[in-house]
């Protein structure tokens, strides 16, 4: 297997910058570079020369023994000054080195995943966790990252090994007395498992939600200040404002962290009957993304109610109410409201992630939806009587195979290549 290296943090300039080697010759380029190595998990400072004997750079060096590193292979990390020249001169260095090469985007947590040192929800979860800019989703990510998926998958999956393993023993027994029922055990397992599956089910929208971010659509006729709001709440010129009817038509989107959660707002076109062909396409885009809004606020004048669906949970102001002298209302002049308004949004969508639970993507649903499919019918096959066991314990098998898929402790080849495409490089 190739000794791989790539920079471990972003690229540019920056107080200080890492460069990961992993594999078999990680220690050996280490020394060409730094000269007489530590000892492992011991940073100590060195300067760093190429080939030639030029000084690269005065850096620290940390090394983590085979078996003991994040990819569990034998590692070295540089901690250079990071200025971009130096970034370059190390990578260029150790490209020249034989049997190195440049990691692929994920590379080393694609170790990690074959050495075990992490299942298939917890490479997906490291992916999140990168990824994360909110309290809500650093949380949920870091939950996942821990194991929690894995290990209650993992139970789950203890018990239907029980249940196929009862019903194995009585189908092998056939023929001579057996003392026991099966049956009922087996039925319970099976309840148990798929009522888990049932609860997490539930709770995949939110958790969906909490990961790639709510949306929430200011909504209301032209000219009730629509744009000025998301302004406001966004604290900058997000979206152009005038006193011209019409001035919006594309859907603005401006990304916020209410409240720990992640939230796209969506300015959108005045909802009228409107003459100009670019304007009516506008106003199309705004109530289909209305529509498939998790929020929407809706913005009222003296005009009254446009033709719009609401939710309960939606929220109606009027706005401009330094105008109007409406306690209630909005201003998107004075900030009348505003805090509250946040606040407001905050506490309905607190509400609907309430329900999150471990699971947090589509590939996660289908397994579970699979393997809850193959339970109902293997419940189905039990209570057909013993004649049926074989073909429950094979729906029990096929229910397994679902969740060690998700797991990733089958062959998941082809799975992989989707998960890591969405890693940076350096992971
Ligand atoms: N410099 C640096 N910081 C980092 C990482 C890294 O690779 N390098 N990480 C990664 O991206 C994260 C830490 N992850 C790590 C996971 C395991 C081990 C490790 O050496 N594990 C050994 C020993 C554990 C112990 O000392 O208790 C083991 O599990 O056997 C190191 C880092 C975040 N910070
Ligand atoms: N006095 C006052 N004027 C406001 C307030 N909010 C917006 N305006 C003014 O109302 C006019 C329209 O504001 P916009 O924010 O562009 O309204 P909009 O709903 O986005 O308009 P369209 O893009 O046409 O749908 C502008 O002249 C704003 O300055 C407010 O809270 N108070």
């Amino acid at each position: 297997m190739d000794t791989i290296f790539a920079l471990a943090s972003a690229p540019g300039k920056a107080g200080v910058t890492v460069i990961r080697v992993s594999g078999t010759k990680a220690w050996d380029a280490a020394s060409r570079l730094a000269g007489t190595l530590p000892a492992p998990r011991q940073a100590v400072l060195r300067r760093l020369r190429d080939a030639e004997g030029q000084v690269l750079d005065e850096a620290l060096l940390l090394l983590f023994e085979d078996g003991a590193s994040f990819t569990g292979e034998t590692v070295a990390e540089f901690h250079l000054h990071g200025s971009v020249a130096i970034q370059r001169a190390v990578l260029r260095a150790l490209e020249k080195m034989a049997g190195l090469r440049l990691a692929e985007p994920g590379e080393f947590t694609r170790r990690a995943l074959e050495n075990d040192r992490l299942d298939l929800t917890q490479v997906e979860a490291l992916a999140d966790l990168i990824e994360s800019e909110t309290e809500s989703q650093r949380r949920q990510a870091l939950r996942v990252f821990g194991g929690a998926l894995g290990k209650t998958v993992e139970i789950w999956r203890r018990d239907l090994i029980e249940a196929a393993s009862l019903l194995e023993v009585t189908i092998d027994f056939a023929d001579e007395e057996v003392p026991v029922d099966v049956s009922d055990r087996v039925a319970e397992l099976i309840t148990l498992v798929s009522g888990s599956l049932d609860r997490e089910l539930a709770g995949i929208d939110a958790a969906e939600r909490i990961r790639t971010g709510f949306e929430v659509a200011i909504l209301g006729a032209p000219n009730v200040g629509k744009s000025s709001l998301l302004n406001a709440l966004a604290g900058r010129e997000a979206a152009i404002t005038s006193e011209i009817a019409g001035t919006t038509r594309d859907v603005i989107e401006v990304r916020m962290d209410i409240a720990g959660l992640p939230v796209t707002l969506l300015d959108t076109a005045g909802l009228r009957e409107a003459q100009d062909p670019v304007e009516k396409i506008g106003i199309t885009r705004a109530r289909a993304r209305a529509k498939t809004a998790d929020l929407r606020v809706l913005l009222l004048d003296d005009r009254g109610m446009p033709d719009m669906e609401l939710g309960d949970e939606d929220i109606v102001l009027r706005s401009k109410a330094d105008l109007s002298g409406d306690a209630d209302g909005i201003s998107a002049l004075t900030g009348q409201g505003i805090d509250l308004l946040i606040a407001e949004i905050g506490a309905r969508l607190f509400d609907k992630v309430q329900a999150a639970g471990l699971a947090t993507r589509e590939r996660h649903r289908v397994a579970f939806l699979q393997g809850k499919s193959a339970l109902g019918a293997a419940q189905e096959m039990l209570m057909r009587g013993p004649d049926w066991y074989d073909l429950a314990a094979e729906e029990i098998r096929t229910a397994i195979r679902s969740l060690e898929l998700l797991i990733g402790r089958v062959d998941v080849e082809n799975l992989l290549d989707e998960i890591f495409s969405s890693f940076c490089l350096g992971k």
